[in-house]
């Protein structure tokens, strides 16, 4: 049986200027689904129900959980610190419920996927930290906002000896696309950092406690039809899916 993918769409509260103006909005790119539904699953876009309870029994419904990127960026005190930088806030609603599930999946040992956004989420979820500007607080950084195509690649990322990304992709090293300002600073405690690009930045954690829980900060959904390793990834959380019912 095919296994279901919670999908968490972004969201608009109504006080941006696109995707919806001041009319509250979800959105989400259609390659995050079409990822999913082309190599196996069934995705079920999320909402961000605000009820605690509402939440655990959305994640019942699901085998495993996609955390999609986000343009706008965590508020900074959710790890501590004060915003240094101008910079769009993600909505309080998406936060919440993204930081809330990801507790729920760890408990549950849910098959969870983070993408850019969504990896950095998993890791303030965890305790960790963000850089809140590279550019600003990196020297020497490469540029992490690529100016082609996010179909094209962009940098390469070394890819930790025995990690699980190394388990999936089969590989060292790794190309891969680039579309954020932020990474992570410091790693959650639980984690480890399972790729880095050549500049320093971390660009993958995992949880090795976890038989699957993993964040990587480009876009495998612009990469998996031309290229077998970013594909690997999907079909990696469809395969740890499709045993949480097993
Ligand atoms: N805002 C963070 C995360 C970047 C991110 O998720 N980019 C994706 C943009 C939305 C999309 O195209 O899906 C950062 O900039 O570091």
């Amino acid at each position: 049986m095919k296994p279901v993918i919670g999908v968490t769409p972004d969201f608009n509260a109504g006080d941006r200027k696109e995707w919806g103006g001041r009319e509250p909005t979800y959105f989400l790119r259609a390659r995050y689904v079409r990822a999913i539904e082309e190599l196996g699953g069934i995705p079920l876009i999320l909402p961000l129900v605000a009820d605690a309870a509402g939440r655990r029994r959305l994640l019942e419904r699901v085998d495993g959980l996609l955390l999609t990127g986000s343009g706008p960026d965590l508020p900074p005190r959710l790890y501590g610190e004060r915003q240094r930088y101008k910079f769009p806030l993600v909505s309080e609603r998406r936060a919440n419920f993204e930081l809330d599930l990801v507790h729920l999946a760890q408990t549950r040992d849910l098959p969870v996927l983070g993408i850019c956004g969504g990896m950095q989420t998993i890791n303030v979820a965890c305790g960790g930290s963000l850089f809140q500007d590279l550019t600003a607080q990196m020297p020497h950084v490469l540029q992490h906002r690529q100016t082609t195509k996010a179909i094209h690649l962009a940098h390469s990322v070394d890819i930790t000896a025995g990690s699980l990304l190394r388990k999936i992709v089969t590989k060292a090293t790794l190309r891969v696309n680039s579309s954020h300002h932020q990474s992570v600073k410091t790693v959650a405690p639980s984690l480890i950092a399972s790729a880095i690009a050549p500049d320093g930045v971390i660009e993958a954690i995992e949880s090795p406690r976890h038989r699957f829980f993993l964040g990587i900060q480009w876009h495998p959904e612009f990469l998996f039809e031309r290229h077998i390793a970013h594909r690997r990834l999907f079909q990696a959380l469809l395969r740890a899916a499709g045993r949480t019912r097993a």
